[in-house]
């Protein structure tokens, strides 16, 4: 069985019709008008235990709408949802002790009370054993750094610090499955280091599944194998992050390092119609399209220029070939 299949799903919003100039608005404060509009077209896909998946697209292209309905907080205009053999939206107490939700704008803790206490709250409506209880807040005490933080309430605690009690709150269950929206939003690099360390145990340790969204691609390149990239409410890539890597990328670089003379050999291999620049003394830089060139071509081009000492290739990274798929697909739509 997956662990969430989604089926044909939809999402149509009613929005108010604005009209124009004062008479416009006038109308339509009397006599609204509404038509529909579709955040979420049809989308399918299938997620196994343990997977741990980006969702990913420009903003309001249906992320936080589909979240919303994988975790029974929107009912779905059509299409289906089974998250681990339930439907949430039918089944919501059900869903809500296998699920556990971060949404990195929202806390789900109480503002004036200490830490610990919204932590005991929660273990009463999830009714969490005391042992498992216990076991989790020494364990994610020490992961996420959270000793001198128990103790004081919400609203005494920084961007970071609620964060990481925030992601606390969402595994005190030990929840089959979370979903997280934007973790690591206005946080600094050491606090989402941590975040993303900690979610990353919790994937291998416990298999607990992942739906990821986040505009951050350092969050998605550390935490997820997989891609689902929606646009306007469509889907329009699934797929392994290795192979969109290979299957998009426009141009790759190959960093050289050469024995001496970078510069003289970058005018050489330049005037001989080579795409070379120069990087410092001993590092050359040469962007091709895998398409139209192999790197040992390349490279036995260059060796005629000066002698080379090593090389390295890198792809694009994941986030401009996100851009670009996003940008010919805008294209397609138009
Ligand atoms: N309650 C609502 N009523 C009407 N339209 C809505 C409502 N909620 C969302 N929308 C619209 O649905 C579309 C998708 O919104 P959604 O919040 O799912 O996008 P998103 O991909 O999460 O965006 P972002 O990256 O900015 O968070 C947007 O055009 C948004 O304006």
């Amino acid at each position: 069985m997956k662990m969430i299949e989604v089926q044909h799903l939809c999402k149509e919003y009613k929005r108010k019709i604005v009209q124009p100039g004062l008479i416009g608005g006038v109308k339509g404060f009397l006599t609204p008008q509404f038509d529909n509009f579709c955040a979420v077209d049809d989308i399918n896909f299938q997620i196994e235990r343990g997977e741990s998946v980006g969702y990913v697209g420009p903003n309001g292209s249906g992320k936080s709408t589909t979240i919303k309905m994988l975790s029974g907080v929107l009912t779905p205009t059509s299409g289906k949802i089974i998250v681990d053999g339930i439907e949430p939206i039918k089944k919501r107490i059900q869903n809500n002790k296998q699920i556990g939700v971060v949404f990195g704008n929202r806390s789900q803790l109480w503002w004036d009370v200490p830490i610990i206490e919204s932590f005991r709250v929660l273990q009463r409506l999830y009714e969490i054993p005391k042992p498992i209880f216990d076991e989790n807040i020494e364990k994610f005490r020490d992961i996420l750094g959270l000793e001198k933080l128990l103790n004081v309430p919400e609203r005494q605690l920084s961007l970071g610090q609620r964060m990481r009690c925030n992601i606390t709150a969402a595994f005190l269950h030990n929840p089959k499955i979370v979903y997280l929206d934007e973790p690591t939003i206005g946080l600094d690099a050491e606090s989402k280091q941590r975040i993303r360390a900690f979610i990353k145990q919790m994937n291998e340790e416990k298999k607990t599944t992942f739906i990821v969204t986040s505009h951050d691609f350092q969050d998605i390149e550390a935490l997820c194998k997989r891609i689902i990239l929606i646009n306007k409410g469509k889907i329009v890539v699934d797929s392994d992050m290795e192979h969109i890597r290979k299957e998009f990328t426009e141009f790759k670089r190959i960093t050289v390092e050469v024995k001496k003379n970078a510069v003289e050999m970058a005018r050489s291999s330049k005037a001989a119609g080579m795409n070379v620049k120069v990087v410092d003394d001993y590092h050359l830089e040469i962007i091709y399209r895998p398409e139209e060139k192999n790197p040992m071509e390349i490279m036995v081009e260059l060796g005629k220029y000066g002698e080379i000492v090593d090389i390295s290739i890198t792809g694009q990274d994941i986030e401009s070939i996100i851009q670009r798929i996003v940008t010919e697909n805008n294209k397609d739509r138009r």
